[in-house]
Formats: structure tokens, sequence, C-alpha cells
């Protein structure tokens, strides 16, 4: 499967200013991201709140502009493109995002909030409006809403209407961030589900982020795991579940229970300690090494390398790259 998305050593930090303007450091958002996006795959991004999963859809996006980095797109290098190539490319990635009230236009009805993106683009009125019923219909809403305005549907509701909006544009890519956060667990199934057959149905290539780790494992054929603003394990989904290598992984998968009831288990040994660290003073060497159960000396010294531990699997641990067995056997 060729790659429709690379993204190599991305950065971000946020300056941070004080009341008079003077610099007080920066947030270290996202540090040195690299990955790919196979074409018509599912990456799925998890990790914690404030790891960086946001600040890196924009940065793919452009919304926000990285320190370093590349993006290519189809082997275009959108971090250099600027006015009407800029604007293009925007068509070809679209974002849905957790919150669809706030997104959607609460003064616009239902079908001219799915045809706004083609007005914005120069399309007509009436093709504008033919287009968008089509897009209603595919996320499973029927005619009858198009008149509707968005505080008339239900929160599942509103998410089909802003999945159909960011489809309306033909994009390759879309980027759903926290997209079924806010969602009731029997109304996640449903949006979930659509996004697989609307996949399938327009050739799309999916960013799935979310803290959830049983909605990127049933939505996701790759898996990359973010913690504090860096990649710390990625790799196939089902190695990444079946295998973890990663102390930070292993640590996120023994404490979610398992959604299977015949399954789940009393809560394992906890594998994380403390809180984590402020992104303002991120910690020197390994950024997890201050909740690790196998930390030493040198991993504040040493910033651990993404490494090969399976196929397509990475990890970034110094311990595990040595085959460390206490880490191996967790
Ligand atoms: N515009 C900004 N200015 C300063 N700091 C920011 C800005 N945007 C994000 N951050 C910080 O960058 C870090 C990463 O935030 P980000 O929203 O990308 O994380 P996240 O993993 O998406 O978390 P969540 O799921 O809670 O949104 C956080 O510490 C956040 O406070």
């Amino acid at each position: 499967m060729e790659h429709i998305l690379e993204v190599a050593d991305v950065s971000k930090t946020f300056p941070l200013r004080g009341m008079f303007g003077q610099s007080k450091g920066g947030v270290s958002a996202v540090n040195g991201v690299s990955f790919t996006l196979k074409s018509q795959g599912t990456l799925g991004i998890v990790g914690e709140s404030g790891c960086g999963k946001s600040t890196l859809a924009r940065l793919i996006m452009r919304l926000i502009e990285p320190d370093q980095g590349q993006v290519r797109y189809k082997n275009e290098d959108l971090l250099k493109l600027g006015g009407s190539d800029l604007k293009k490319m925007r068509k070809r990635i679209q974002m849905v995002f957790q919150n669809p009230y706030s997104s959607l236009n609460p003064k616009l009805t239902i079908l001219d909030n799915v045809a706004f993106p083609l007005w914005a683009n120069g399309t007509g009125r009436a093709a504008a409006s033919t287009q968008a019923y089509r897009y209603l219909d595919a996320v499973g809403l029927p005619k009858s809403y198009a008149a509707k305005y968005p505080h008339h549907l239900s929160g599942g509701q509103r998410q089909r209407v802003a999945i159909a909006r960011a489809l309306v544009l033909e994009p390759d890519i879309v980027i759903a961030d926290e997209a079924v956060s806010a969602l009731d667990k029997s109304v996640q199934a449903q949006v979930l589900n659509l996004f697989q057959d609307l996949k399938k149905e327009f050739d799309l290539s999916l960013i799935f982020i979310s803290h959830d780790l049983h909605v990127v494992e049933y939505m996701s054929d790759d898996v990359m795991v973010m913690y504090l603003g860096g990649v710390v394990e990625k790799g196939p989904k089902e190695e990444v579940f079946a295998n973890p290598r990663h102390p930070y992984t292993q640590a996120l998968l023994k404490s979610v229970p398992s959604v299977d009831l015949a399954v789940r288990k009393a809560p394992e040994t906890v594998l994380l300690k403390g809180d984590l660290p402020s992104p303002l003073n991120p910690p020197s060497g390994c950024r997890f090494r201050t909740r690790c159960m196998f930390t030493e000396a040198r991993c504040a010294q040493n910033v651990p390398a993404l490494v090969e531990v399976g196929e397509g699997h990475h990890a970034a641990c110094l311990l595990v790259h040595e085959g460390m067995a206490a880490v191996q056997n967790l």
C-alpha cells in the first residue's frame, strides 16, 4: 500500500509571554513526530489528554505553523505551499472535530451547513445544494432534515452533518479528532461504523485521534502512541495491541478494562507512577522516564530513538532496544 501522507520530524513549541510581553519559555506540544499514512488506510493516534494529538492534527492542516519538519501529501511538501496551492490542498484534507455543535453554524440550515464549503470554493447555490443532499444521504440523514437547524438535532445527528460537511469537498484524507468522544456509547458505535462505511465508499484515508484505546483498536490498521509531544510506539494495530513493547503503551493497555465483560479482569498492577509532567518543562532524555517503572540513570541523558522492534513496529525505549527482560515480560 503506498503512502498518501508522510510526516517527518515535525515539532511545535508554543511561546509563552508574561503580562508585559516578556518571554516565559514555551510549551513543547509536539516534538520530532514522524509517521506515514497508508493510502486508504486508517492510522489511530492515541495518548492522554495534553500529549499533543490535536496540535499535530492542526499542524498537518496548517492551521498552525510547525517550527520544523515536513508534511508531504502525495510527495508534495505542504509546508512550502502558499496562496491558491494551499487552498487547493486544504480541500484534499478535511477535519471532523469533537464538538459538532460548536463547529456547525447555528444560523444555517443543515443543508446549507453542508453546502457552505462548496460556496466558499465558488460553487453556485443550486449545484452546491445537489451535492449537499448527496452527502446528507451518504451519512444516513433523510431529506426531511435538510431544512432543520443544528439545535433540532441530537449529538449523533449533528456529528453526521459535520461528517457530511467534511466530505462534500471530496477529500482524500479525513482527520477525525476525538470525533466520537462527546457521544453516548451506543451512538459512538453507530458513528464509528459510519466512518468505516464512508471510508470504503469514498476511498478515504483516515487519521483517527482518540484518547480511547477501544476506539483506536476498532478503527485502525496502524497505531501511533504519543506521550508528552513525542511518539513512543507505532506499528500495525495487531502488533501494538498484542505485543506492546514500550512501558507506556503497556501501562495504557493494562489500565483500560476490556469492553468484553467475559474477559474483564480486576485492575492490574499500576504501571504508571506520578503525574504527567508539564510540557513547559519536559524531563530530559526520555520524556516518559519520570513515570516509568524501569527507569535508570541513563534514561535522563539519552533521548531514545524509535527503533524497529518487529516488522513495521517501532518503540522508543533504551531498555526495550537492549531486549531487557523485565520490560519484555510485563
Ligand atoms: N495555542 C496554544 N498555546 C499554548 N499552549 C498550547 C496551545 N495549544 C495547545 N497547547 C498545549 O500543548 C499541549 C498539547 O495540547 P493538545 O491539545 O495538542 O493535546 P491533546 O493530546 O490533543 O489533548 P486533548 O485531548 O486534551 O485536546 C498541551 O499542554 C496544551 O496545553
